[in-house]
């Protein structure tokens, strides 16, 4: 039996397709630039034992356009890597945020699917397309299981103190207003696997996803203890469109001073903030390329961008009184070399020290770029989100049938 994971980001959807119980898909690919002009999709597979790629490029104008492309390309004629859909038996979906009701791997049924709705304004960018997601994939594979994994999912293990905001209480209890934490498959994966390849399963580390969202967390001895994001994937790290910490009261002068409505603020904070209201673009490949051009504004754009992250490796190793690893991972973590220097520059206090060299060679896998004088490791570790998924699938799946 087949398991089909789907990772629809906020830009993107990756899928892999993978057969029972192997960890290297069958096929797997990426739908980038989603609603952009310049969509483009790289969908690798395997045909007499070759590793193949094709490039399309076409308009994708939203996920569930993309999703439909997807579905078509796996029983493609030439390159098809399954006769019919009817070979899946079970479809695994990242959804982003699933609150406190949901916190674990779970069958999606119609009352998941109304949980997952809910929590729309939590997760504007994001759940909205996991639905669109979910309901193409239940008409492409009819016959599969329909599973949902959680990013909040690895997050429930942080302590009160730090999932709690300074409100009444009753905001709290009555409305679930906490930190909740994202990307947490990644954290999760990432930081299984640093664990492994350090040999050291009490390992602090910190975690640092840096993709279209950016998000970091304290995972000590494999528990998340802390993370940037907080009741929706808006806080903490500037990312490609989001702000991150911004003090409250600039909304609340918006509102008052500028009569900005609460969805012209969603708008503002999600979609026109972080790296795309500093420069006036969310890729990094493009700010890098004006930054090697000595463009100011993308200049200012990476500092900020790198002293944010800075300031919570220093919180992040305050709340474990310890640090053993730094691991960079997602789109700008693992590729990119110039945000990965900016973060770790004075920073030895701390006994992370960045060898240049392995930081500006490109690789594969599970790197380390830390000098010989450094204290602590600094990990490039590639995340796999659909990995982690198909794990949680496999073992929902096992507990559920008894396999
Ligand atoms: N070679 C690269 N150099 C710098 N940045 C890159 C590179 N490749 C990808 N990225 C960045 O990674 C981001 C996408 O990361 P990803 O983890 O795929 O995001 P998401 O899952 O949030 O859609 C892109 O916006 C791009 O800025
Ligand atoms: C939670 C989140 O921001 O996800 P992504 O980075 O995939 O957009
Ligand atoms: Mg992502």
């Amino acid at each position: 039996m087949e398991i089909f994971v789907i990772n629809s980001g906020s830009s993107s959807i990756k899928y892999q397709l993978f057969s029972q119980d192997s960890s290297s898909p069958l096929c797997s690919g990426l739908v980038e630039r989603i609603g952009q002009p310049d969509a483009l999709i790289t969908h690798k597979y395997r045909q007499h034992d070759e590793e193949k790629v094709l490039y399309i490029q076409q308009q994708v104008p939203d996920h569930e356009a993309g999703m439909q492309v997807v579905g078509e390309l796996l029983t493609r004629d030439g390159i098809a890597v399954i006769r019919d859909s009817g070979q899946v038996g079970a479809v695994g979906h990242r959804v982003v945020h699933g609150g406190e009701k949901l916190t674990g791997t779970t069958v999606i049924t119609p009352g998941v699917k109304d949980k997952i709705k809910a929590l729309y304004p939590l997760a504007p960018l994001h759940n909205p397309g996991h639905i669109k997601g979910i309901e193409v994939s239940e008409k492409i594979f009819p016959q599969a299981v329909q599973i949902a994994v959680f990013d909040t999912a690895f997050h429930t293990s942080l302590p009160e103190k730090a999932f709690r905001y300074a409100i009444p209480d009753s905001f709290y209890k009555n409305h679930g207003i906490r930190v909740y934490g994202f990307h947490g498959i990644s954290h999760q994966y990432v930081s299984g696997e640093a664990m492994k390849y350090l040999n050291h399963t009490d390992a602090k580390l910190i975690t640092i996803h840096l993709g279209n969202g950016c998000s970091m967390a304290a995972v000590n001895g494999g528990k998340s203890v802390d993370t940037s994001m907080g009741l929706t994937p808006l806080d903490g790290l500037i990312m490609g469109t989001r702000s991150g910490c911004i003090d409250a009261s600039v909304l609340l002068y918006l509102a008052e001073r500028e009569n900005y409505s609460t969805e012209q603020l969603t708008t503002l904070l999600n979609k026109q903030s972080g790296m795309q209201g500093l420069t006036g673009h969310n890729d990094m490949r493009d700010i890098s390329a004006l930054y090697n051009n000595g463009n100011a504004r993308a200049e200012l754009a990476y500092e900020m961008y790198a002293y944010r992250i800075k300031k919570f490796i220093g919180a992040y190793a305050a709340a474990m009184n310890g640090l053993d690893a730094i691991v960079f991972t997602a789109g700008v973590g693992e590729n990119d070399a110039l945000a990965r220097d900016l973060v770790c520059r004075n920073m030895d206090f701390l006994g992370i020290k960045l060898d240049n060299e392995k930081n500006s060679e490109k690789g594969n896998g599970i790197r380390d770029l830390s000098a010989p004088a450094s204290r602590a490791r600094i990990l490039v570790v590639p995340t796999n989100e659909e990995l982690e998924i198909a794990r949680q699938c496999r073992q929902l799946l096992g507990e559920t049938t008894g396999r």
